[in-house]
């Protein structure tokens, strides 16, 4: 048997049918997965989180694969300790979310969806929405994987200075888009905006914080459409308040779906869409095809396309 935590297209269900019975659970609770998922043999997660309790409560589990790339709502240690492949959907969704990327950095920079809900209030104060031109501003990337490389790419041609932080990829990559490497400080002084394109993990979690957010320019934005706890949380609520970081556009958040109380969302410099960069047609398509692939492969014991973890034999 296998459980999907989140409804799938069509084309999933199709492929996992060919490997055994499919149960769908629509956004389990921890208590549920924790009891669906002792007689699983695979589990398709999208945001359910796998803690070490569901992984320790199975009995047959073979594959936790996730329906996108960041792995941060599965307990990896744990599935490698017990001999479980965790897969992911790698680049796929890549350009979807440079592309909407490049949407928030114009929502935020030009007050966009502020305009927007002027003018369906039957408003016209033009003036509050003097916005900020990107031509000869510097964009700076944290993150210089799928997603930071085709953001570099597709901002071309809006004529910024990008400068971009990765202490993981070489050298040669950042020349090969004409990007400067630079540190993270240098980055967090010298941007006008800055994205985020980097996995959650230990290593990350809290990065941009209270001292971080004290380095940047007042008059930047900052861009996170990767993880919300990257990013301190109250640390970007006071620098946002006081004016110390100029707005944010966020795509991601610690409790998704946030509460509409939520202090972040109250914030007239802040720009909120509920999780969407990479929810376009042509990727979802893609990624149900290789998710559930990958879970087809591993059930008729050959190994993962896309593995994020490895197993010793
Ligand atoms: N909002 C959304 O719908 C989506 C969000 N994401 C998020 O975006 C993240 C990045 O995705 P991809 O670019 O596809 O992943 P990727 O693995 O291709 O690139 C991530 C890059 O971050 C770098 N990195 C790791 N630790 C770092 C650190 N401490 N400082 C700076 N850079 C660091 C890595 O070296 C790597 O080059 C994912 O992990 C996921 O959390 C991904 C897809 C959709
Ligand atoms: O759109 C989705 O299903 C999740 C995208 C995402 O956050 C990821 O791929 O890590």
């Amino acid at each position: 048997m296998h459980i999907i935590t989140e409804p799938l297209l069509e084309e999933g269900l199709r492929i996992l049918q060919t490997v055994g019975e499919v149960k769908v659970l629509e956004h389990p609770s921890q208590e549920v997965l924790v009891k669906e998922i002792v007689d699983a043999d695979a589990i398709v997660v999208k945001f359910a989180k796998v803690t070490r309790e569901c992984i320790e409560a199975s009995k047959r589990l073979k594959i936790i694969a996730k329906h996108g790339v960041g792995v941060d709502n599965i307990d990896v240690e744990t599935a490698t300790q017990r001999g479980i492949w965790v897969t992911n959907v790698p680049s796929v969704n890549a350009d979807s979310v440079a592309e909407f990327t490049v949407g928030l950095i114009l929502a935020v920079a030009r007050k966009i969806p502020e305009g927007v809900e002027q003018i369906k209030a039957g408003e016209w104060r033009r003036e509050s929405l003097l916005g900020m031109e990107l031509k000869g501003k510097c964009l700076g990337i944290v993150g210089f994987g799928n997603i930071g490389q085709r953001v570099a790419r597709k901002i071309s041609g809006f004529e910024m200075r990008v400068i971009a932080y990765d202490p993981y990829v070489s050298e040669e990559k950042f020349l090969q888009y004409g990007v400067e490497l630079v540190d993270l400080n240098t980055l967090l002084k010298e941007a006008d905006i800055i994205t985020l394109h980097l996995p959650l993990n230990r290593e990350t979690r809290g990065l941009i914080g209270e001292k971080e957010l004290r380095i940047v320019k007042s008059s930047a934005f900052l861009i996170n459409a990767a993880r919300s706890e990257i990013v301190e949380k109250y640390a970007l609520l006071s620098a946002l308040k006081e004016k110390r970081l100029a707005g944010a556009a966020i795509d991601v958040f610690d409790n998704e779906p946030p509460s509409p109380d939520d202090p972040l969302l109250k914030l007239p410099n802040v720009i909120g869409t509920p999780h969407i960069a990479a929810m376009t047609r042509e990727v979802q398509e893609k990624i149900v095809k290789t998710v559930c692939d990958d879970v087809v492969r591993v059930l008729n014991g050959q190994v993962p396309l896309n593995p994020v973890n490895w197993v010793e034999t």
